[in-house]
C-alpha cells in the first residue's frame, strides 16, 4: 500500500475524562458493564469531583463528559440526581472545562437546564427497531425507541449542539441500521443541531448478561459506508478507536469517511475491559498512513454562535486557539 505524507486529512478527537455521577440504574440493558442496582451505589459528591477537575488542570484535558446511570423519572430522588448532574457540570464549567453530559432521557424542562452548563449533549438512539424491546432491552424503558426520537427533537428545538449514534451489533439486521441512520438525517434537516453520529460497536465485557461476539469488522466497514452516503455532510461520523479491531479497520473507517475519534479518556467507563492507545501511539499509526489527529472541542465549531453572550466566562475562540496551539 503506498503511503501518503501529504497529512492533507484530519481526523480529531476530544481530550477528555469523565465523571460519574452515579453508576446505579433502573434500566437494566443486556449489554451493559457500567450499571449497579439502585440503591447500591454512594453518589459522587461534589467535593470529590473538585478534587478530580483540580488534578486534571495543566493535563491536556478540555472536555468533561458526564456519564450516568438513571434514576426512574417518577422516583422521589430524581430531583437530586439532576441537581448533581447540573452541578458538577456547573463547577467543571466554572474550573474551565467544557461538559457534555449523557445521562438517558431528561424531561423538556430537565434538558432546557442543563442545556444551561453543557456546551454540547448527548443520548444515543441505540437502534430504531422496537423489536430490541423484546430482547436486549426488554428491562430498559429508557431505550424505548419513541422516546429517544422525542429527545432527538427536543434537542433540536432547545438548539443544543447534539451527539447521537447507533449502537451495532446487538440483534438489530442491515436494514434496521439504514432506519436509524435514515431517522437521524430526518430530525438533523428539521433543526440542524446534530454535530455528530458515533457508530459505535458492541464490545463484549465482563461484567454482562448479553455476552455475544464483538460486531464484526467486515460489517463495521459496511456500517460506515452506509452512514456516509445517509447522513448529511455536516454530521461528522465518529469511531470508539479502542474498540475497533485492528489497524487495517481503522484506516479502512477513514478511508471511508469517518473524521473523529471521540473522546480519548484515561478509562473508557463504558467499556473498561477495552482500553485507548496513548494519544502519541494513536498519533503514530495515523500518520503512518497519512492521517494527522487533531484536538477538538466537544462542541463543533458551526455551534459556536449558539452559545454568543450565553457563557460570559469562557471565550471560545480564545481555548479554540489554545488548542491549536497544541500542534
Ligand atoms: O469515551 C467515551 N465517550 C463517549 N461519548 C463521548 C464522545 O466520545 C465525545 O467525547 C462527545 O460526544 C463530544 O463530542 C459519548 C457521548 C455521547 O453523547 C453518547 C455516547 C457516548 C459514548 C462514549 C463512550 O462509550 N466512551
Ligand atoms: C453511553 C453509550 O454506551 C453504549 N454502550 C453500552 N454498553 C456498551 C457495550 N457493551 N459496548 C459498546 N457500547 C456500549 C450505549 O450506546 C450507550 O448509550
Ligand atoms: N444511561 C445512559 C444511556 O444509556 C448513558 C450511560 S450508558 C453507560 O443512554
Ligand atoms: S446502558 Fe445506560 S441505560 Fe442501559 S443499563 Fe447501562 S447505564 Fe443504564
Amino acid at each position: 500500500m503506498s503511503i501518503n505524507h501529504q497529512f492533507n486529512s484530519v481526523v480529531t478527537y476530544s481530550p477528555a475524562f469523565t465523571l460519574v455521577p452515579t453508576y446505579e440504574c433502573f434500566n437494566r440493558c443486556s449489554y451493559c458493564n457500567f450499571r449497579t442496582e439502585p440503591g447500591q451505589d454512594s453518589w459522587l459528591t461534589l467535593s470529590e469531583a473538585e478534587k478530580i477537575l483540580a488534578s486534571l488542570r495543566g493535563r491536556e484535558v478540555t472536555e468533561i463528559l458526564i456519564l450516568s446511570g438513571e434514576v426512574h423519572p417518577q422516583s422521589k430522588r430524581r430531583g437530586d440526581w439532576l441537581q448533581l448532574i447540573y452541578d458538577i457540570a456547573d463547577l467543571a464549567l466554572s474550573m474551565g472545562f467544557f461538559p457534555h453530559s449523557n445521562v438517558g432521557p431528561l424531561s423538556y424542562g430537565e434538558m432546557a437546564l442543563l442545556k444551561k452548563v453543557n456546551v454540547s449533549m448527548g443520548l444515543m438512539l441505540e437502534q430504531l427497531t422496537p423489536k430490541l424491546l423484546d430482547t436486549v432491552h426488554r428491562q430498559a424503558p429508557s431505550k424505548i425507541p419513541k422516546i429517544r426520537l422525542e429527545q432527538l427533537e427536543w434537542a433540536g428545538m432547545l438548539q443544543i449542539p447534539f451527539t447521537t449514534g447507533l449502537l451495532l451489533g446487538i440483534g438489530e439486521s442491515h436494514f434496521d441500521r439504514l432506519e436509524s441512520l435514515r431517522a437521524i438525517a430526518f430530525i438533523h434537516q428539521k433543526y440542524g443541531h446534530i454535530q455528530e453520529v458515533i457508530l459505535q460497536p458492541y464490545a463484549k465485557g465482563s461484567q454482562e448478561e448479553y455476552a455475544q461476539n464483538n460486531f464484526s469488522s467486515s460489517e463495521m466497514i459496511e456500517t460506515v459506508k452506509m452512514a456516509r452516503e445517509i447522513l448529511p455532510d455536516s454530521i461528522t461520523i465518529q469511531i470508539p478507536p479502542n474498540l475497533i479491531e485492528d489497524e487495517k479497520t481503522l484506516i479502512k473507517c477513514l478511508q471511508l469517511g469517518v473524521r473523529d475519534l471521540g473522546g480519548i479518556v484515561p478509562k473508557d467507563e463504558v467499556n473498561p475491559d477495552y482500553h485507548h492507545s496513548h494519544i502519541e501511539q494513536l498519533e503514530t499509526i495515523l500518520l503512518n498512513h497519512g492521517w494527522q489527529l487533531k484536538p477538538r472541542l466537544p462542541v463543533y465549531p458551526q455551534y459556536y454562535q449558539y452559545y454568543q453572550g450565553f457563557f460570559d466566562e469562557i471565550e471560545f475562540h480564545e481555548i479554540h486557539r489554545s488548542l491549536a496551539k497544541l500542534l
